[in-house]
């Protein structure tokens, strides 16, 4: 099974634990002992959001923010590098066929962000879709995408299950400044949408739950099915 597993800022190092690296690079291992083929894509988190604060008090343009972004990804990237040692190619991939090279290889490929204007939730879509995966994972800091902001709003509800076009269609009216917060970006919906790429969204703070959801199938968060599929099971 090849999987693209997109481990948010938030979860992989929201205070530069480096426990907390090394249980995501022990969870990548679990599957990859499991004869998984893996691309990790790395965001930013608060530390990207610091940075880009600052620099907006600073004049920087969206553009500039963006790169900042970016540059903190690539960060973040090659502390999950250097948890999984030998096993991932030893510098973050800048480019899709970099990362499809090294999954040939047979190594970890790991990514942060590529290009301004989005985040690294599109990375990881355009990177399922190019590697053709068998599955993406988003694992971010709440469980699922939800009918509102969860973090603000006590009321919202978790969507179990939604098609590639009802992300889209969610995930649209959501603001997306640098630095901005929403389970997907609208890219990454609309390449999930395009690609029929089945996902998952999920709690990945703890990342045993990760490898449980590629292994098993066993999650609580919101699948995105193909358009038409009508399987009331969760996949397996
Ligand atoms: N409808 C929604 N469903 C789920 N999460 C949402 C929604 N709207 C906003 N969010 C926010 O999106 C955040 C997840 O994205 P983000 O903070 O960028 O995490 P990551 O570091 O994983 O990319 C959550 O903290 C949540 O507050
Ligand atoms: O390909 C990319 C990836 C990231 N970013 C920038 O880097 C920030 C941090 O990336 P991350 O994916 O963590 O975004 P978040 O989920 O925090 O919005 C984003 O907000 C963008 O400003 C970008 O411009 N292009």
């Amino acid at each position: 099974m090849r999987v693209v597993i997109s481990i948010g800022g938030s979860v992989l190092a929201p205070g530069l634990d480096a426990g907390r690296v090394a249980g995501h690079a022990a969870a990548v291992e679990r599957l990859v002992e499991a004869d998984c083929e893996v691309g990790a894509v790395v965001g930013g988190g608060g530390v990207a959001r610091d940075y880009i604060g600052a620099a907006r008090r600073l004049d920087a343009n969206e553009v500039q923010l963006d790169q900042i972004g970016i540059d903190v990804t690539r960060i973040n990237a090659r502390l999950l590098i250097s948890a999984l040692g030998d096993r991932a190619a030893p510098s973050p991939a800048h480019e899709y066929e970099g990362a499809g090279e090294a999954l040939r290889r047979g190594d970890v490929a790991v990514m942060g962000g590529v290009m301004p204007g989005q985040t690294t939730d599109a990375v990881a879509a355009a990177l399922a879709e190019y590697v053709d995966a068998d599955l993406l994972v988003y694992a971010t800091s709440v469980d699922g995408v939800f009918s509102a902001d969860p973090d603000a709003d006590p009321d919202a509800e978790q969507h179990a299950r939604l098609t590639g076009t009802e992300l889209v269609d969610l995930v649209a009216p959501m603001s997306r400044g640098a630095g901005a917060s929403a389970p997907v970006d609208l890219l990454a919906a609309k390449l999930i949408e395009r690609s029929k790429m089945r996902t998952v969204v999920l709690d990945g703070t703890d990342p045993e739950r990760v490898a449980a959801a590629v292994l098993h199938g066993d999650h609580s968060g919101t699948d995105v099915v193909p358009e038409g599929s009508h399987d009331p099971e969760r996949w397996t």
